[in-house]
């Protein structure tokens, strides 16, 4: 008799890049205080980022088909979720959710989460990374 196969739990990521334009500015704050805190990224004419994002998927490797998702798939919900709302728009007056959000990269990551959240299948998101910047990336979990 054969042993049942191992049932293993793997975490598995594909990349995108997007690029999008962007003004550091909160309607909480005034004008100077914006200008204070945000500085240059606070300029009325903004500015852009090729943005990347990683998103990880964990799940259990399925034993017949070998895969936790098909990363054909996964191409697909990242297109929907991710190139479709934010490739090459300004991310404040293009996009509804930073119409009131500040768009640092914190929210972008944010927005993503919440966005893949409603393409992929459920329980599998497990971490969505943003590189704004060579130097500048966030992390989010969901918490
Ligand atoms: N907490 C955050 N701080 C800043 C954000 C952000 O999204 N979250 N964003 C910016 C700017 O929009 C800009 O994207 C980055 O600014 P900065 O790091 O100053 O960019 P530089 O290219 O000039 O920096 P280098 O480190 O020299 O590459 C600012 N802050
Ligand atoms: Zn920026």
């Amino acid at each position: 008799m054969q042993d049942a196969p191992a049932i293993r739990t793997i975490r598995i990521s594909k990349s995108i890049t997007f690029s999008a334009s962007h003004r550091l500015h909160s309607k909480s704050l005034s004008d100077e205080e914006n200008k204070k805190l945000y500085g240059k990224c606070n300029n009325l004419n903004g500015h852009g980022h090729n943005y990347k994002a990683v998103v990880t998927l964990q799940g259990m490797v399925d034993p017949i088909t070998g895969m936790v998702i098909n990363l054909t798939d996964l191409k697909q919900y990242m297109e929907k979720a991710i190139m479709e709302p934010l490739d090459h728009k300004n991310l404040d007056k293009d996009v509804p959710y930073f119409a009131d959000v500040v768009s640092t990269v914190e929210n972008v990551a944010v927005f993503v989460w919440e966005s893949l959240q409603k393409h992929l299948p459920p329980g599998l998101l497990y971490k969505v990374k943003i590189d704004e910047t060579d130097s500048n990336s966030v992390v989010y979990m969901g918490e």
